[in-house]
Order: structure tokens, then sequence, then C-alpha cells
């Protein structure tokens, strides 16, 4: 099997400011300043090609900071990923720049992935049909929707066709033609033989594309492994989750707010 990642030890920590004025001493002081908190800790796991991934967890567990390190959005903080092939982000708030237009955003990314103007002139009316954008395509992101922004973020990914491709909760935004029209495309990747990540809210659309599931709680790795064994258990937990009161979410929260703060390794 050709490995298509592997990850040793990804962790992730950002600094966490009370106020603005902590923020610019840690900035301009050699003292430390801020609290540490770990939105990944040493997450390992190897995907091999043609894998694709659900990366599931409540609201905060980490899925969109792995995913943005996969695709080299941002830096790990420490340990290792070894990415085997080309990686693109489907994501509604990254990767588009505002001011640009539509047209634009497509030259710009393309022109950075190493596509000529020729190549770029073939690709750009595919995408702009895909994403259904019309007259708006000359018009900059920043005028567009939610559901647009996504549109044109899915169709730019899945046209300059990478090895790995990371669709983070870009089906929800949609509407439901597209993204019906969506899952399509993401059904030709996989019997493409292409390996996926896939953050999604849907248990159901999880069944209906993964072989494996990366669970995650509170930035840590909780399991790994096929599709039915682990989907079975966060399915489990999400019905308890979901009859548990308020009061024992937010403890619940607290808790995991405690050990993603603590810098000692944990015991
Ligand atoms: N730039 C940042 N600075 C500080 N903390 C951050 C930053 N980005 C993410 N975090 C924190 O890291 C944790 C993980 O966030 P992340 O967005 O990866 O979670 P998620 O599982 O994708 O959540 P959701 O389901 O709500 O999209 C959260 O507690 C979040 O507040």
């Amino acid at each position: 099997m050709t490995k298509a990642i592997v990850a040793k030890n990804v962790t992730k920590k950002f600094k966490l400011y009370n106020t603005q004025s902590e923020r610019l001493k840690d900035l301009l002081l050699p003292k430390s300043f801020g609290e540490e908190f770990y939105a990944l800790r040493d997450v390992s796991f190897e995907a091999e090609k043609g894998d694709i991934i659900g990366l599931v967890g409540v609201n905060g567990s980490g899925k969109s900071t792995l995913s943005n390190i996969i695709s080299g959005i941002v830096p790990e903080t420490s340990g290792e990923i070894s990415i085997n092939g080309e990686t693109a982000i489907i994501d509604v708030s990254a990767g588009l720049n505002n001011k640009l237009t539509g047209r634009e955003n497509i030259e710009l990314k393309c022109l950075m992935l190493g596509f000529n103007r020729k190549e770029i002139k073939n690709m750009e009316q595919d995408i702009i049909d895909f994403a259904e954008l019309d007259k708006f395509i000359d018009q900059p992101v920043k005028s567009y929707s939610k559901g647009m922004k996504s549109r044109l973020g899915f169709a730019i990914n899945v046209s300059i066709d990478p090895d790995i491709l990371i669709v983070d909760e870009a089906l929800s935004v949609g509407d439901k033609a597209f993204a019906k029209k969506s899952l399509e495309k993401m059904k030709e990747f996989k019997e493409r033989g292409k390996t996926m990540f896939f953050v999604s809210h849907s248990i159901a659309q999880m069944k209906e594309f993964c072989n494996k599931i990366m669970w995650l709680e509170f930035g840590e790795k909780k399991a790994y492994g096929e599709m039915e064994d682990v989907l079975g258990d966060y399915e489990a937990f999400l019905k308890e989750y979901n009859k548990w009161s308020k009061k024992k979410r937010k403890a619940f929260r607290q808790k995991g707010f405690e050990r993603q703060s603590k810098v000692k390794e944990l015991v």
C-alpha cells in the first residue's frame, strides 16, 4: 500500500490572551504573556492512497486545524507530517482573496500551482460553469454570499485535480442542488483512487463516503480506524451528548479546555 500521509505527534499550540495589551506585550517584550492552548496534541496516523477519511468530533475538537495543517495553510508547532502529493483544501473561508474577483482568484490559485496561462484559460470556463457564478465571476469575492464562496472554492479545488483533497464543511453552506453535484464530483475522485479528508457534521455523508474515521476530542485523537467501528462509537457518544443538560455539556467543555491549556505533559 502507498502511504499518502504519515503524521507523527502533530501538535498545534495557540496563545490565548485575556486582553489586547497582553497580546501586544507578548509580541514586543522578551517575557512571555498569555496562555498556551493545544488545538491539536500528539496526533499520529497514517493514510493510505485512496483512503477517504472522515474527521469527526464536536465543535472545537481540532478538525479544521488538522485539515489546515495537512493542506499546509498553517504550520504545525511540533511533530512531523509527510504528504505524498499535492493537496487542496475546500473550505468556505480559506484560500480565497476577498479583494479579488472570482476570475482573478481562479487565475491566482492556478498560477501559484504552476499552471501556465493557456492551461488556466482552458480550465477557467469549466470552473465558472461548475460554480454557477455566471456574471458574478467578475465581481469581488467580498460581495459573494457564503454559498457562492463555497461554490467557487469547491470548483477551483476540484479542477486542479489534487492527489489529496480536503473538503471542510463546504457542502453544508451551498444549496441542495450544488451539494448533490459536489457529492457526485467527490464520488468521481473516490473512484479514481484519490485520497480525501472529509469534515462534515452529517453522519449519513460519512457513511456514504468514508472507509476510515478519525474522531478528535479536545485536540486529541480519540479513535482512528475502520468507518463502521469508529462511527458506531461516535454515534453512540453523540446520542448521549445530545441528551446531556446544558450544565453537563458546559462541564465537559470546561474539562476539555483545562486539558488543552495544560502546558506540562499529561499523565
Ligand atoms: N487562530 C487561532 N487562535 C487561537 N485558537 C484557535 C485558533 N484556531 C483555532 N483555535 C482553537 O483551536 C480549537 C480547535 O479549533 P478547530 O477550528 O480546529 O475545531 P473544529 O473541530 O474544526 O471545530 P468546528 O466543528 O466548530 O468547526 C478551538 O478551541 C479553537 O478555538
